[in-house]
């Protein structure tokens, strides 16, 4: 290591010190004011275990039974509700997303009592990411505390999340489109929705919860979506090729951004990103030519024949990287979960654990409850979710935005350059930084604070780097440049996910919403 590394890492290890000291005594006191909330909840909640007295009625319709949806109707028929999920398509679905689960969305599954549904899929386990440079160097990067992730084909997790829902007799899970939302007076009643042959029919529900996800039609009836396509990921397979560490997913760093991991036993999934909000066409060929021309050249020998071989065979596909901010507008009758409410960068593999992470909070703020009939007074209660979902979803999007930013800028720009330098290094630094920044985009550790610590610290190890040994004119320039560039990519991220609500969740009136009082007449055990 030389001097600059050195320099690096003491000022980053001092500004680390100095943001685990403030972020636990800040954990300390969101845990007690959470503490105190959570008691007035039950306080003013009754028993928790009653539900609406009116048989044969649905509480809740899902509309979409993808990751989200499915997980949902599975926790709240648990939860004694009776559900009814509304999926445009039951067989298997055939897609490039959502196949690799990090840590914490396990545990978020495990919560939800679904973790068999990673059982009998050929899942694999991902212990840890190779980071590699665009020089050759390789910097191993793991989950802290010997934590790991899930990788497997995503059409067969759906299946298994879906037949565990309709297990339960309270599920009535079937095929149609959802065309529109019911509404009356201000309020969801419903949805009108297409059958299979094309019959239209309409189903009624106290509460309405869209989750038809990221071309979600719906949407726009519950939130004024602003949508952003910073770039394209092209997806191939590779088959029948055994990487030489096993367990181990790849970030390829270098001029292009590639992500890869096993999603079975045998196959491993490729995605290239291709910057931009137009993709080079599949079907004449030119995406075929720009992996081989401009992709294949980058790859490590270890994957390089068989990432030729996947495109000679020609089953390239793509999908948008869409992104989304949260930012519902309260409805009653109704509700958004999943990527129709928020969507990130897809290069970490963040969505799936938001999603079920918002599942289990949605299924706690709704135990409390008898009936959902109040469509008013519950989409008053509910406003609290926006709240308290930020720090798991901030940390998870902040920081898919920020790698994409850095790592596909141009290294035209020396401030750019060095910022991608200085992030690899960084990351090589291994330890708390590493695994902090692991731990982060992985949502084992959903701490707003401790993420803003990890790119202030990056920044000052990127100027460490530059004035060191000797701040020469020009370097003191690129410095200058390279602060205000990353703050120019940090803050727009920051103030999209809302300043306030993330950093400042107590000032926010909705932070204190607690559950509708509902008289104990209308209470029956429903489970
Ligand atoms: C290229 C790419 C790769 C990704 N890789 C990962 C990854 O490795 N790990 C990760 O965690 N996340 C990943 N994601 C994100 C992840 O796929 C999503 O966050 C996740 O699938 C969202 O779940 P969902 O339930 O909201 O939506 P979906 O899983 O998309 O489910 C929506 C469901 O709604 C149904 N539906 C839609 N419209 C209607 C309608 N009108 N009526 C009835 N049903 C309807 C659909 O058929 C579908 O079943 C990736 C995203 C992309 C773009």
């Amino acid at each position: 290591m030389d001097s600059k590394h050195v320099f690096g890492g003491v000022v980053a290890a001092f500004l680390f010190g100095f943001v685990v000291l403030y972020s636990s005594r800040g954990r300390e006191n969101i845990k007690a004011s959470e503490k105190n909330r959570s008691k007035k909840t039950l306080e003013s909640s009754g028993n928790g275990v009653c539900r609406s007295n009116f048989a044969g009625n649905t509480d809740v319709i899902i509309v979409g039974a993808g990751v989200a949806g499915s997980a949902l109707a599975y926790a709240l028929a648990k939860d004694g509700w009776r559900v009814q999920v509304i999926e445009r398509d039951l067989t298997e679905p055939d897609r490039i997303v959502g196949e690799l689960l990090h840590a914490g969305g396990c545990i978020k599954l495990a919560e939800l009592g679904l973790e068999d549904c990673l059982d009998g899929i050929d899942s694999q386990i991902v212990f840890s990411f190779a980071a590699v440079h665009k020089d050759g160097r390789r910097t191993a990067i793991s989950y802290p505390s010997n934590a790991c992730s899930r990788s497997f084909h995503h059409g067969r997790f759906i299946q298994k999340l879906r037949e565990k829902a309709a297990s339960l007799p309270n599920v009535k899970l079937e095929q149609g489109t959802v065309t529109s939302l019911v509404e009356e007076n201000g309020s969801i009643k419903g949805v009108l929705y297409k059958t299979k042959a094309g019959q239209e029919l309409a189903a009624s529900a106290s509460l309405t919860i869209v989750c038809d996800g990221c071309f979600s039609n719906l949407r726009r009836n519950l939130c004024n979506p602003k949508i952003e396509v910073p770039s394209y990921f092209g997806g191939l397979v590779l088959e029948n090729y055994n990487l030489p560490y096993a367990n181990r997913a790849y970030f390829i760093l270098k001029d292009s951004i590639v992500v890869t991991y096993p999603i079975s036993s045998n196959e491993i999934r490729c995605f290239v990103d291709v910057p931009g909000s137009k993709q080079p066409p599949i079907s004449n060929g030119e995406m075929a030519s720009y992996l081989k021309t401009v992709v294949a050249p980058q790859m490590p020998p270890e994957l390089h024949n068989a990432f030729i071989c996947a495109i000679e065979k020609g089953n390239i596909r793509t999908m948008p990287n869409r992104i989304m901010a949260a930012s519902p507008s309260p409805t009653p009758g109704a509700f958004m979960i999943g990527d129709s409410l928020n969507m990130r960068h897809a290069v970490t593999g963040g969505g799936m654990t938001v999603g079920l992470s918002d599942v289990v909070l949605l299924r706690d703020l709704l135990r409390p409850l008898n009936d959902l009939r109040d469509g008013a007074a519950i989409c008053k209660y509910l406003e609290s979710f926006d709240i308290l979902r930020k720090p798991t979803a901030f940390a998870i999007n902040t920081l898919a935005s920020t790698l994409h930013t850095v790592f596909s800028s141009s290294d035209q720009d020396p401030s750019r350059k060095e910022m991608k330098e200085a992030f690899f290094n960084y990351l090589s630094l291994g330890g708390v930084f590493s695994e902090g920044l692991m731990a982060l985009l992985s949502g084992l550790n959903p701490a707003p604070l401790s993420l803003v610590f990890h790119c202030f610290a990056m920044l000052a190890y990127a100027v460490g780097r530059l004035l060191l040994p000797f701040p020469t004119p020009k370097r003191v320039c690129i410095a200058a440049k390279l602060i205000l560039v990353g703050l120019g990519i940090i803050f727009p991220i920051l103030k999209a996910e809302g300043i306030r609500a993330t950093f400042f969740p107590v000032t926010m009136p909705a932070y204190y919403r607690t559950p509708p009082v509902q008289s104990t007449d209308e209470r029956e055990t429903g489970k």
